[in-house]
């Protein structure tokens, strides 16, 4: 076991002790260069007895940043996830990742597989490093603003045309079986940690994947003082945009077990973005696998329409996020049932007694504004119709809103397993088209 670090005399405790120029494009918070948590990252740097040698970012997360590297003893290219030196955050990760490693069910192909993990020690302490196969961009960045030749021409928004929807999800699901037949539960399934391939890397080389200008001015202390914990440089995030594989056989991976747990072992960590929590998390707080296939059917709204289904987010007050959620959930979906009704203690400012709505909106509303001039959302159906793509025809949409009112069930018990929603004619169609396709490539 390696020594714990030497707690450094004096980190930098604030962003204002900080001087550097900040960089186009947000990147880690400098302050986060501290003991227990990031370690302060270069271009070129080896690791692990210089077996890495680190490229270029790829992107960082809450709990770790994370580089393209050359396996120099294999001789390829690889992702290197560094986690923040805190034992507990990542104990889980690696833990639920050596068993998927080990197992063989189906669907393996589509979560991210480990290929190596080992410990840095650095300034800030001892490193996780978990190493997987190269990735290309997420789903959520892919389609924000990389796919301008593939997006959907025929409609006005940018979004991913049918046929790669209809892969993704198919991908998704069959990672999610995966995951689920192992025991656990992703908790975080959101179109980020949807992650495209990259095309063939072997020829391309090392010089051509840094683009080392994309760094900020010097990272200095006010004080003059040099600092060990902290980089000399904060690197901008480049996810290899430029070399997604989006052909007709693409393979989609699930990434970032970060907030994956056992089924044995239920995470106390709210790590599913707001808008995919199911009302038994956000109500009852309880999470378990039925979360994952709840935040499935909003990712089917999601890539279909290009829009969340619930407009929820993570700003302002605990309590006001959640009456925001409870008041779509009933627009949305139809009213929540008593059971649900009665485990949420602020129902009754919306509700009266007879289960009628009282009040439609949160807060407090300005002087002379007319409460019934709010509109409720619209209902899951009417959303879909308005929203999706013109190529989808009245009888496959009625086919897609069937499948997500069966998904989207206020009652955990009562929605579809993984393995059946595979086997939906809808998604055994996806399959057999997909086969194929391979066939004919
Ligand atoms: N294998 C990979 N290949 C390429 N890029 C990757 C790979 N794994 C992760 N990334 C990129 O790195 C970024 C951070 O990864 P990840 O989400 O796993 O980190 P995290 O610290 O667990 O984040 P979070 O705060 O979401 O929990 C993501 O933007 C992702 O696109």
């Amino acid at each position: 076991m390696s020594r714990p670090p030497t707690p450094p005399a004096d980190p930098p405790a604030s962003r204002a002790q900080w001087r550097f120029h900040a960089l186009s494009a947000p990147t880690e918070w400098i302050e986060d260069y501290r003991p227990g948590k990031y370690h302060p990252v270069h271009f070129r740097d080896n690791l692990k007895s210089s077996r890495y040698r680190i490229i270029r970012k790829l992107g960082y997360g809450s709990f770790s940043t994370v580089w393209l590297a050359k396996d120099h003893m294999r001789n390829q290219y690889v992702t290197v996830k560094i986690l923040i030196a805190d034992p507990d955050a990542s104990k889980h990760e690696l833990a639920i990742l050596q068993v998927l490693s080990r197992s063989s069910a189906q669907g393996k192909s589509h979560v991210m597989n480990m290929l190596d993990f080992f410990e840095h020690k650095g300034p800030n302490g001892v490193h996780r490093c978990l190493v997987f196969e190269l990735m290309g961009p997420s789903v959520a960045s892919a389609s924000e603003d990389l796919l301008d030749d593939v997006v959907d021409a025929s409609s006005e928004q940018q979004r991913f045309p049918i046929w790669m929807v209809k892969r993704i999800l198919h991908h998704t699901l069959l990672g999610i079986e995966f995951l689920h037949a192992n025991g656990i539960a992703h908790g975080d399934l959101q179109q980020g940690n949807l992650l495209f391939p990259v095309k063939d890397l072997s020829t391309v080389g090392e010089e051509e994947l840094s683009r080392n200008d994309e760094i900020s001015e010097p990272v200095r202390r006010l004080d003059g003082r040099t600092d060990l914990w902290a980089p000399k440089y904060l690197a901008l995030d480049q996810p290899l945009s430029q070399y997604i594989d989006a052909s007709p056989g693409f393979n989609i991976k699930i990434s970032d077990l970060g907030g994956a747990f056992f089924l044995s072992d239920p995470s106390n960590k709210l790590v599913t973005p707001v808008a995919l929590r199911s009302p038994e998390l956000i109500f009852e707080k309880k999470i378990n696998k039925d979360q994952d296939i709840w935040s499935f059917g909003c990712l089917i709204f999601e890539l279909f329409t290009s829009r969340h289904l619930f407009l929820v987010t993570d700003m302002g007050r605990e309590e006001e996020v959640n009456d925001d959620h409870f008041l779509q959930f009933n627009d949305v979906l139809g009213p929540l049932p008593g059971t649900l009704l009665a485990k949420y203690p602020r129902a009754h400012i919306y509700y009266n007694e007879k289960g009628e709505k009282v009040k439609n909106y949160i807060g407090e509303l300005p002087e002379g504004f007319d409460p019934s001039t709010i509109e409720p959302s619209p209902s899951l159906e009417q959303a879909f119709d308005k929203e999706k793509p013109v190529d989808i025809d009245d009888e496959e949409g009625y086919i897609i809103k069937g499948i997500l009112r069966c998904i989207l069930d206020y009652d955990p018990a009562k929605r579809p397993s993984a393995s059946e929603l595979l086997k939906h004619p809808w998604f055994s169609a996806i399959a057999s088209e997909e086969e194929t396709n391979v066939r004919n490539e």
